[in-house]
């Protein structure tokens, strides 16, 4: 019985290897690349003549190796990235050599068949990772070592917050908050959005203590984001639509009056001036202040007509507006919006604020239309199943990273040195409605000029 199980196993690696050879997809790995192309069909026939790919240039890195190639008229970068699960395949298949230790060390117990079939698998497979780009050629980066699948978090320098590790041998990718002010987030369920928010926020507390404000806008219900209720540096906080709408037309007022002051200044941009304090708009879960989901649809207006309380999608749409406003007026004033979304589809994320953000990053998606919403582009919907993961993309420039994850002892002790009353109401709710529509007409003036 153990002969049987051995010997077939063996005859199966064997076979396979020979089945492999037959094709040709063994070798190193540019040669199985080549073999790949040309068995998944993306070499192009005219006539008698076949146009294949051309390795262009290889270039060893110690983090693995990258391959550029020119392809053949006809094709396209997305009929390559729509062949990666075969590429990744073909390459992660190696050849067949058990030996005698490791025979030895198989454990010949009741389970032997899994132990066998669990040392075929690893010696037949390689662990490489692969990443496909465009640049006018296609670029094939081939990882000796697969990105860790957890890290702790990382302090940041300033406003530069570290965002991940790259597969380049443990480089960190720090977001810089001066550069790309504006940043969207998204991403299904449970892959780490509110984490990497938590960095985000505890990294600019421990390097911004003095100069960071913070606008809190947690429509998960508070359960992410409360913490920082009771800290110095957070100037307010909703857990409602109703409150977002407040908060988010203090932090416009703000926007203004930091606009008069650096006016007054003669200056132009906070840059220019001795200014340090910025100012963050935190939203998690922005999807909530979708208008389109709204229910109630229908304002209370007196015998004037005037509005005297908005409806509930008149108040998700002025949320927009602000949320617009802040990302289109608020990069020189030193105001940064930053969104999360679970529900990456259609308007989810006002234009706006999609087209002043240099930056986003996507963990894994259901669909290549669900990635399009965060980055404009497909490709979050081919990461692994793995949390924390996620594309990062500023202005061309793409890169996958393993976002660090941080625990609740770094949060707590971040913010404890900056607590400052216990269960003060930060929440903007002292403007009246007279207030607001004054607010919104401003808002309107500035949206037509
Ligand atoms: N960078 C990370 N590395 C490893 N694990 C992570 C990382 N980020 C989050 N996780 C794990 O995933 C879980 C969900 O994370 P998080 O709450 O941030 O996800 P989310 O995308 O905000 O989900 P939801 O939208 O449902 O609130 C966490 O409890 C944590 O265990």
């Amino acid at each position: 019985m153990i002969f049987e199980a051995l010997t077939s196993a063996i005859f199966g690696g064997l076979a396979l290897k020979a089945h492999l050879k037959k094709e040709g997809i063994g070798g190193n790995d540019s040669q199985k690349i080549q073999k790949l192309f040309s068995v998944s069909g993306l070499n192009v026939k005219d006539g008698n003549q076949t146009y294949t790919s051309q390795l262009i240039r290889k270039i060893n890195h110690d983090w693995g190796t990258e391959y550029k190639y020119r392809i053949p008229r006809g094709r396209s970068f997305e009929d390559y990235e729509a062949k990666i699960n075969v590429l990744k395949a073909g390459l992660n298949t190696k050849g067949y050599k058990f030996n005698l230790k490791q025979l030895k060390d198989l454990k010949f117990d009741k389970n032997i068949i899994e132990n066998i079939k669990d040392l075929y698998v690893k010696e037949m497979t390689d662990n490489k990772e692969i990443e496909l780009s465009w640049d006018g050629m296609l670029n094939i980066r081939v990882y000796n070592e697969p990105l860790p699948t957890e890290i702790p978090f990382i302090k940041g320098t300033g406003w530069k917050v570290a965002f991940g590790m790259t597969r380049e041998k443990n480089k960190i990718i720090y977001h810089d908050f001066e550069e790309f002010p504006n940043f969207v987030e998204g991403g299904t369920a449970r892959y780490g959005k509110s984490n990497l928010i938590n960095v985000i926020i505890t990294s600019l507390i421990q390097q911004k203590r003095n100069s960071v404000k913070l606008h809190l806008i947690d429509l998960k219900g508070g359960i992410e984001l409360c913490d920082y209720a009771n800290i110095k540096q957070c100037v307010n906080i909703a857990y409602e639509p109703e409150e977002a709408y407040k908060v988010l037309s203090n932090a416009y007022d703000e926007m203004k009056k930091m606009q008069t002051r650096i006016r007054k200044l003669g200056k132009k941009k906070i840059q220019d001036t001795n200014i340090q304090e910025r100012h963050f708009i935190i939203i998690d879960e922005v999807g909530e202040l979708n208008p389109e989901e709204a229910v109630d649809k229908k304002d209370e207006k007196d015998t004037a007509g005037n509005i005297i309380k908005m409806s509930e999608k008149t108040l998700k749409l002025e949320c927009k507006k602000l949320m617009s406003q802040i990302a289109r007026l608020g990069s020189g004033l030193g105001f940064r919006l930053i969104l999360a979304t679970q529900y990456p589809t259609g308007d989810i994320v006002p234009r706006q604020c999609k087209q002043n953000s240099d930056a986003k990053l996507c963990f894994r998606v259901q669909s290549g239309t669900a990635s399009k919403v965060v980055l404009d582009e497909t490709g979050a919907e081919d990461l692994p199943p793995i949390r924390g993961r996620a594309i990062y993309q500023m202005a061309e420039k793409r890169v996958i990273i393993q976002v660090p994850k941080i625990d609740d002892k770094t949060i707590q002790d971040t913010i404890k040195p900056h607590i400052v009353k216990k269960g003060v109401n930060k929440i903007a709710n002292n403007k009246t409605d007279g207030e607001r529509r004054k607010n919104i007409a401003v808002l309107e003036r500035t949206r037509l000029s």
